[in-house]
């Protein structure tokens, strides 16, 4: 598998949403992500930029398969999902991870973090009863937590160490590449950096793919590879950080920078 293979790829996506604040005599209509094109690559952070409501969450959305685009397509593997079979769909499932903002929400407060872990692994029927219980504890030691938290539920463990359950849920069935969302916003300050090294740390180790989203451009800069900004659902600059951040071509990138919060601020 190289490094660079061509796991995800979006052409002239638009998805336009039916406005929550819409009645049932007028119907408004929101265009959330407009005319985005987009490859994401094994082995490349992809990082998206942009303030509350510009798409990003939408994007993301279409990108893991849970949104169906109204306009344009999505490739998986260069096939175009509207077309998969249903292996096609299993195996985009298992290759397509997500991560959201809230681990509290995410995160069944019901089951154990074994339970958790075990889920993906018992529905797409992979390995056997023992071998599914090592992957368990192989995750666990994967995203730095003790194999003594496989006993507890999440409401009994901190967001810094829910979140790295979520990030060993994603790994779970080895995916190719991992959509994060703010993965980070809704964690306390101290715990931010550790979370993104040790996304950025799984993403080399594991050769993946990552698409992570932020409002915050620091924390982009941070772990991305290449830096698309987006605003009003539109894609209006991409490039490396390097360029992004030295060179800006577009005046809403420039605004961003001039505003640009710390890491470690909220
Ligand atoms: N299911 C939906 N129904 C109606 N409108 C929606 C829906 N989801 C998103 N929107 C609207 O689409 C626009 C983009 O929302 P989206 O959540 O994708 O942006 P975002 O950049 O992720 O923002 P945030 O960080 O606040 O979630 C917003 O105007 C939002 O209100």
């Amino acid at each position: 598998m190289s490094a660079n293979e061509e796991i995800v790829r979006l052409e002239h996506v638009k998805v336009v949403h039916t406005a929550r604040t819409g009645t049932l005599f007028r119907r408004d209509t929101v265009t959330a992500v407009n005319d985005v094109s987009l490859t994401v690559r094994r082995g490349e952070t992809i990082g998206i930029v942009g303030e509350s409501g510009c798409g990003k969450s939408t994007l993301a959305r279409v990108m893991v398969g849970l949104q169906a685009p109204t306009e344009g397509s999505v490739y998986f593997r260069g096939t175009d999902i509207r077309r998969r079979s249903a292996a096609v769909a299993k195996t985009y499932g298992k290759s397509v991870s997500v991560i959201f903002q809230d681990p509290a929400t995410a995160l069944n407060p019901r089951m154990t973090v074994h339970d958790v872990l075990s889920d993906p692994l018992n529905v797409h029927g992979i390995g056997s009863k023992s071998q599914r219980e090592a992957r368990v504890f192989e995750l666990l030691n994967l995203v730095g937590l003790p194999a003594s938290a496989a006993e507890v539920v999440p409401g009994q463990i901190s967001g810094g160490q829910r979140q790295r359950v979520a990030i060993a849920r994603a790994l779970a069935l080895e995916p190719d590449i991992i959509v994060a969302d703010e993965p980070t916003s809704a964690l306390d300050v101290s715990v931010r950096a550790q979370i993104l090294n040790l996304l950025s740390d799984v993403k080399t180790r594991l050769n993946l793919g990552m698409v992570f989203i932020s409002h915050d451009i620091q924390t982009v800069r941070y772990v991305s590879d290449r830096i698309l900004v987006m605003y009003f659902g539109r894609i209006v600059e991409e490039g490396t950080a390097t360029e992004v951040f030295d060179h800006p071509t577009d005046p809403y990138t420039r605004t961003l920078l001039g505003a640009a919060p710390s890491l470690l601020r909220h």
